[in-house]
Order: C-alpha cells, then sequence, then structure tokens
C-alpha cells in the first residue's frame, strides 16, 4: 500500500508540476472538477497512507509515514482554499467525480473516533520522558497492560477458532437476514471505512469490486479487528525500544567513537588557524553559526573560501540538509530532527522479506546520531556551549526540550504583548486551576465526530447545474469541522505548514448540533475548551483590567497546553448592534475589542482555534463578526436522509429496538423542519426506562415520537430565510451573490448592454 501511494504521489506530482507550465483554465466549472479529482485522489492516497501508518509497527517506518502524511494532508488543505475560492462557497459537491473515480461515499467513515487510527495519524507524539526512572516505569506498567490485553487476545482468537471449527463440524447454518446484510455492508464498504477513518475527509471508499465473497464469516472479521488493536499494542512497544535505542546509541557513539572524533576536530581547527595565520598573517573570526559555524571547517573548505576571501559564494557553502525545502515540497518540509535525510527512498530500496520483527533499524539510528554527536562534539571543541559541553550524552534531547513552564517569563510576555504584571511569575498550573475554578476552562463532553450522525448529499453537481443551490448535507458540514479544525489542531506540522485558520462560525438555526461539534473537535483532538461565551463571563474577572487579564491568562495557557479551542456560544452577543435593554447589565460586549487582538498575535505554530456558535448571527454586526471570524460555515436543519439516519442512530443509542412496526421513513417525512436536538428530545422524552421494559411486547411505532415532536417549535421557514439572506451579507456570501449575479447578467446577454447596466445602477 505504502508503494502504491507512492506510486499515485509521484504520479499526482508529476501532473501537478509538469515541465511546461499548462494553459490557464478560462473555464470555472472544468477548473474546478480538476482540483475536485486532485482533492479526491489526494484523499485517497491519505487514506491508503493512514492504514499503513496505523498497521506498521516499525518505529522508523511510522515516522517516514506520519512525515508524508503530514505533507498529503498539507496539500489536501491547500486544495480546500482553492475550491472555496473557485466556487465561492465552503461547501463543495463532487458527486460526479466520485463517480468518475468509481468511488462511493461512506456514511460513519470516523466510526472509531478519537481512540482509533486517527489519533495516531494527526495527533503529535508525547515528548521523550525526560527522566529514566519515569521511562521505565512507565513501560513497566505499559508491559504489564499489554500483558494483559495481549493474552485476553489470544484467549479470544482461540475461541473464535474453536468455534468456527465446530461450526465447520456441524455444518454452518444459513445467515439469517441481519447477518446477510451486515456481510453485505462489510463487502460493500462500511467496515473498512471503520477501520481506517480520517474524519470526514476520507468519505467514500471503492465501489463493490470483485474483492472478497459475500459470506465472510463473522468470526474472521472480529479476529481481523483483533489483529489490529494488537498490532497499535506492539508499536506502543516498539516506539518505547525505539526511544530507549536513540538514547543508548547516542551513549554508545560518544564513548565509542566520540575521543577520535574530538581529536580529529581538534587537529583540524589547528590546522586551519595556522594555515589562516600564514596566509593572511592574522588570526580568523570563527564562522558564523548561521552559515554552519565550525562544521563548514571540517568540510574541506579552503581557509580563503571559510574566511570570504574566496569568491565562492555563501551560498555554495555545504547547505544544512532539508535547508531548501519548499513549503510545498512533500514529506520535504520541516524534517523532524528524528528523521533520516531521504526516508522513502531508504526504505524503497531496502530488502525487508527477513524482517519478520519489524524493530527499529539501528544503522540509521547510527547515521543520525553521529551528526548530532559530532555537532556536540563541534561545540565542545570550540569551547563556547558550556551547557552542552557539561551534559552527559543523551541530554540534548533535554536540553532542546523547552524549559519548565514558568508564566509570566520575558518570552512568553513578549509573545502575547502584553506583561502581566498581577502574576509575574505565576507557574501554568496555578493559572490552569485558576481557569478551572472561574468555569472558564472546561470539561469537553465525549462526543465523536461519527455521533454527528447525517447523510451525504448525492445531487449537489446536478442541482448546481441546474442553478439550484444544494442545502449542504450534515456530511459536508462534517467534512469542513474535519478540515479546519480537526486536522489543523491534531497535527503541529500540518498547522504550520498549512493555510492558517485562527477561528471558525457556526451559524445555524437552534439544536442544529453547533456545540455538539465543538465537543466533538475537544475530543478528537485532545484539546482543551475554554468557554468565553458572554454569558460564562458575567461577573467574572469584572473591570477594564479584570479583562484583559483573563484574555492574557486564557490565551497565555491555551497556547502553552495547546491544542485548544476557545469556544464563544451566543458568538453574535459579542459584537452587537444594539444590546437588548435586558443584557445591557450583562455587558455582553466586553470581549469586542481584546478578542480580535487576541487573535493577531496568534502564530501559525499556536494550535488554537476560535469556534463561535450562534443561531442569530443576523444581530451583530456583519463586519466586525465577519473580520473576528475568518471562516463561516451556516449549518442547515437536515434533510430527510439525515433525518432518516439520525432517527435510528438516536432510537438505537437510548436502547430502543427498530422493527417493522417502526416506520422509520414516515418518522423522517414528517419531521421536516425540526433540528436534530428536537429529535433528540423527542427520542429521550418517549423512550423512559418504563417504555424501555415494555418493548418486547409493545414494539415502538412512529406515532409516539411525532406526538412529542408536535409539542416544540419547529424552525420556520422565515427563519432559515433570514439565515440565509445574513450569510449573502458575509464576504464569501457577497462575492458568491456577486459572481451569481454576474453569470446570471451574461446568460441573460445584459453584460453586452453596458448602457442598460449603467442605467440598473
Ligand atoms: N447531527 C446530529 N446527530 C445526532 N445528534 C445531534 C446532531 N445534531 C445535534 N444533535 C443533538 O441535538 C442536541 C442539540 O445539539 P446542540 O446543543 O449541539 O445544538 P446547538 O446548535 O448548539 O443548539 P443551540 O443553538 O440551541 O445552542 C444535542 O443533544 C445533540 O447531541
Amino acid at each position: 500500500m505504502w508503494l502504491e501511494s507512492q506510486a499515485a504521489l509521484k504520479e499526482l506530482l508529476a501532473q501537478e508540476l509538469p515541465s511546461q507550465p499548462p494553459r490557464p483554465e478560462t473555464d470555472q466549472r472544468l477548473f474546478f472538477h480538476m482540483l475536485a479529482t486532485l482533492f479526491l485522489r489526494y484523499t485517497q492516497i491519505l487514506r491508503c497512507l493512514e492504514t499503513c501508518y496505523d498497521q506498521m509497527v516499525h518505529p522508523q517506518k511510522r515516522r517516514v509515514l506520519q512525515h508524508m502524511l503530514d505533507g498529503v494532508m498539507g496539500r489536501v488543505l491547500e486544495l480546500k482554499n482553492e475550491m472555496v475560492e473557485t466556487e465561492l462557497s465552503e461547501y463543495h459537491y463532487m458527486d460526479d467525480v466520485l463517480q468518475d473515480l468509481k468511488l462511493t461515499p461512506v456514511r460513519g467513515a470516523w466510526a472509531e473516533g478519537g481512540g482509533g487510527p486517527l489519533s495516531c495519524s494527526i495527533l503529535p507524539s508525547r515528548p521523550a520522558m525526560l527522566r529514566d526512572e519515569a521511562v521505565q516505569l512507565v513501560q513497566m506498567a505499559e508491559r504489564m497492560r499489554q500483558g494483559r490485553l495481549r493474552s485476553k487476545f489470544m484467549w479470544e482468537i482461540r475461541r473464535d477458532e474453536e468455534r468456527e471449527r465446530r461450526a465447520r463440524e456441524t455444518g454452518a447454518k444459513e445467515l439469517d437476514r441481519e447477518q446477510a446484510a451486515i456481510c453485505i455492508q462489510k463487502v460493500r464498504g462500511t467496515w473498512p471505512a471503520q477501520s481506517v477513518g480520517l474524519p470526514g475527509v476520507c468519505f467514500f471508499t471503492r465501489m463493490p469490486g470483485c474483492k472478497g465473497t459475500l459470506a465472510v464469516p463473522v468470526g474472521t472479521v472480529n479476529r481481523a479487528v483483533k489483529v489490529r488493536s494488537f498490532r497499535r499494542l506492539r508499536q506502543a512497544d516498539y516506539e518505547a525500544e525505539y526511544q530507549q535505542a536513540l538514547v543508548n546509541i547516542q551513549e554508545g557513539l560518544y564513548e565509542v567513537e566520540g575521543p577520535d572524533m574530538r581529536e580529529e576536530m581538534k587537529e583540524q581547527l589547528r590546522q586551519w588557524f595556522i594555515e589562516c595565520h600564514d596566509l593572511t598573517g592574522r588570526f580568523p573570526e570563527f564562522p558564523d553559526e548561521e552559515i554552519g559555524g565550525s562544521s563548514i571547517l571540517f568540510a574541506e573548505k579552503t581557509p580563503e573560501q571559510v574566511s570570504g576571501q574566496d569568491p565562492d559564494p555563501k551560498g555554495k557553502l555545504p547547505v544544512p540538509p532539508g535547508g531548501g525545502a519548499g513549503k510545498a515540497e512533500l514529506g520535504g518540509a520541516k524534517a523532524a530532527s528524528d528523521l533520516p535525510p531521504f526516508p522513502a527512498a531508504i526504505w524503497g530500496n531496502r530488502g525487508e522479506s527477513d524482517n519478520f520483527q519489524q524493530r527499529y533499524e539501528p544503522e540509521l539510528i547510527k547515521a543520525q546520531k553521529r551528526k548530532e554527536v559530532e555537532k556536540e562534539l563541534r561545540l565542545q571543541v570550540r569551547g563556547r556551549d558550556r551547557a552542552v559541553s557539561r551534559a552527559r550524552p543523551g541530554s540534548v534531547a533535554i536540553l532542546t526540550q523547552s524549559a519548565p513552564q514558568t508564566v509570566g517569563g520575558a518570552g512568553h510576555s513578549q509573545a502575547l504583548g502584553s506583561p502581566n504584571p498581577r502574576s509575574p511569575s505565576r507557574t501554568l498550573d496555578s493559572l490552569y486551576e485558576e481557569l478551572v475554578l472561574q468555569g472558564i476552562l472546561k470539561q469537553a463532553q465525549r462526543v465523536q465526530l461519527a455521533d454527528y450522525t447525517g447523510d451525504f448529499c448525492y445531487l449537489g453537481t446536478t442541482l448546481r447545474m441546474a442553478g439550484i443551490e444544494p442545502t449542504p448535507s450534515v456530511m459536508d458540514i462534517r467534512q469542513n469541522i474535519a478540515l479546519y479544525a480537526i486536522l489543523r489542531l491534531g497535527s503541529p506540522t500540518l498547522h504550520e505548514m498549512a493555510p492558517l485558520v485562527k477561528s471558525v462560525l457556526l451559524a445555524g438555526p437552534a439544536g442544529t448540533g453547533k456545540k455538539m461539534l465543538v465537543h466533538a473537535v475537544c475530543t478528537e483532538t485532545g484539546a482543551n475548551l475554554f468557554d468565553l461565551s458572554p454569558d460564562n463571563l458575567v461577573g467574572k474577572y469584572p473591570g477594564k483590567a479584570g479583562l484583559s487579564m483573563l484574555m492574557h491568562v486564557v490565551f497565555k495557557v491555551a497556547r502553552l497546553m495547546q491544542p485548544s479551542v476557545i469556544w464563544i456560544g451566543n458568538a453574535e452577543k459579542t459584537f452587537y448592534k444594539k444590546v437588548p435593554k435586558e443584557e445591557k447589565q450583562a455587558d455582553p460586549k466586553r470581549l469586542k475589542r481584546d478578542l480580535p487582538k487576541a487573535l493577531k498575535l496568534l502564530k501559525p505554530e499556536d494550535r488554537v482555534l476560535l469556534i463561535g456558535t450562534s443561531d442569530k448571527p443576523y444581530a451583530a454586526d456583519v463586519k466586525t463578526l465577519c473580520k473576528a471570524y475568518e471562516r463561516i460555515l451556516l449549518l442547515p436543519r437536515p434533510d430527510y436522509a439525515s433525518r432518516y439516519v439520525t432517527w435510528q442512530r438516536l432510537i438505537k443509542k437510548h436502547g430502543g429496538t427498530i422493527t417493522t412496526a417502526l416506520d422509520v421513513s414516515a418518522l423522517a417525512k414528517l419531521s421536516d423542519g425540526y433540528s436534530q436536538g428536537h429529535l433528540a428530545r423527542a427520542v429521550q422524552m418517549a423512550l423512559t426506562e418504563r417504555r424501555l421494559l415494555q418493548m418486547p411486547k409493545k414494539p415502538l411505532r412512529a406515532g409516539e415520537f411525532l406526538r412529542l415532536l408536535a409539542k416544540a417549535d419547529p424552525i420556520y421557514s422565515e427563519e432559515e430565510k433570514t439565515l440565509q439572506d445574513w450569510y449573502m451579507k458575509t464576504p464569501l456570501g457577497k462575492k458568491r451573490l456577486k459572481a451569481m449575479q454576474e453569470s446570471a447578467d451574461r446568460k441573460e446577454g445584459k453584460g453586452k448592454d453596458k448602457k442598460g447596466k449603467k442605467g440598473k445602477k
């Protein structure tokens, strides 16, 4: 899969960067089709690489894969941006491209969610432990845990095998309807999607092909699932081994090769000084660290070249590895310090057929660590770096880790722009605690993006071609949340490389799942949740000084404890056009000035995202609101397909059983106009403990839910229209409206008639 992905990537890159620049595409539709094809093909590769990353146990290979994943994800995000700019819309319909590529959209592509493979791929790996004892302790505990799990797995595998054997002996019985349906779903793609599952982005799978047979025994599937989990356990084992090897090998090199290296360097340095003196009559200055420091002396340069008297320009001096990597260079940008120089090539040419264990490769570590040891020794020889010279090998990693985080130090204050006079030396822990006690830092509810149920829009392209703007589907929203929030917050490299998005506003009628999405983002990325909703700030941190202190502390803790989500519920209140009388006392506009200022100070390396939610965005001044929120996602009420899936899911979640007596289709049809929140409430109220007990004798019926639903006020079409009209006043909405008008004008031939146009103006 890795090789295939790499070949596909090569092909795509060749297509994207042809030797002759292609003619610019003037047809907007064709251009979008091209972008969408690229987007889907990269997503396909991403999914493949993600599976490799999830299932490979070799720690060094996994690093290379993570690097490639970051590159591909970065390209996916870039393409998303280009699609937005081309279509002037946050929602894209690619059903035609999916058909061309013989792919189908997949529901529930993120079933495994936060605890699953995704977290392995995009969440940053934890920094190396600082203290040996801690490492040993954790390793010991981990081995014990794995031992227990392993024995359980083995027991289960054996049990399944035994069960199968018995079934074979007694003659397998015919599958019932439900089992047959499960088998069909598995072959059609539902289960592979669950096994990998990048959020939303990976919303498709292959068309049902001829691979696999329908009669996949359930035991086999269960075993496959277990084997995958088992491999993840082994990954942790091998990773620990690898981390230990990094330290041991470096120590070994330091002790075995270090003395010789040091002597050789000293000799070279002495020689160089003498030669320089002979040539110029004076002792030379040390080369700047920017051009490689004393390392360039050891790179076979003449004294003239090094001292700059030779015409050899600085650019010709050895460039540090990775120094020339461009932003868009896949797998090349920002090489992590522990990556080999040309990783993919190394593994591509290596015969691995007899490496069954897939443990780390010491020679690669040696090659990489040798450079580090050399660098360290070079500094020692130069006698400049006192700290490193005193440190034992292995301490390099420790020295490069950030210092213990006390807050209010010069660096932090500078970064935030405003020193914190009230708490000049408070620790991060104490500030964290304070925010928790004040109810600003909250525990996010554990919901996964996959819980945000709904369906795909199957006719998007057809409708757009007919000039009808489709309503975005729940899947479109999910995909945007994945792209704007989850992928970016989850991967530090991606956050720095991809186009920066600091804030997103989720606007839509009440109960359409805005808050749920905020919690899902936190769950999937492990982000801290800061609640800066106007209602949550009433009476807290009073006065101007209090407010600036609050912002200072929140943004500081958010940055230091990243990834973080800063959530503002009822986001319109911060930018109210006119504050309602009854709210005046609560001062809802407190953050109006400080919020944009604080956002400005966020840098690409700060994985902090502001998410606003609002059901009345039209109550705010559109200009200031859109300035604070870079991306605006309008959430619609659910369509029939989404309501259908949501009813099913909610009923099952609350313990209900769906039988033929329950007409879910009728429920979905009759609940048109209601939000998911309404549906959730109706199910919760209907499925009481008592009702669940009666269920075996008295199956559930649609009427029970509809009766309760009817008591709630639906989302009125006027409200929807107000929201859509408001959206057309946002920057992207305005651009889209203008483009639509121009296109309509062109169609009617008005474009040619300049006079008529002027008259209209
Ligand atoms: N797509 C969905 N699938 C399943 N449940 C959903 C979905 N959307 C919303 N819900 C459920 O509906 C309820 C209301 O959702 P939530 O509070 O997130 O809506 P909201 O848009 O933030 O509402 P408000 O604007 O009133 O604050 C929650 O119980 C949530 O779990």
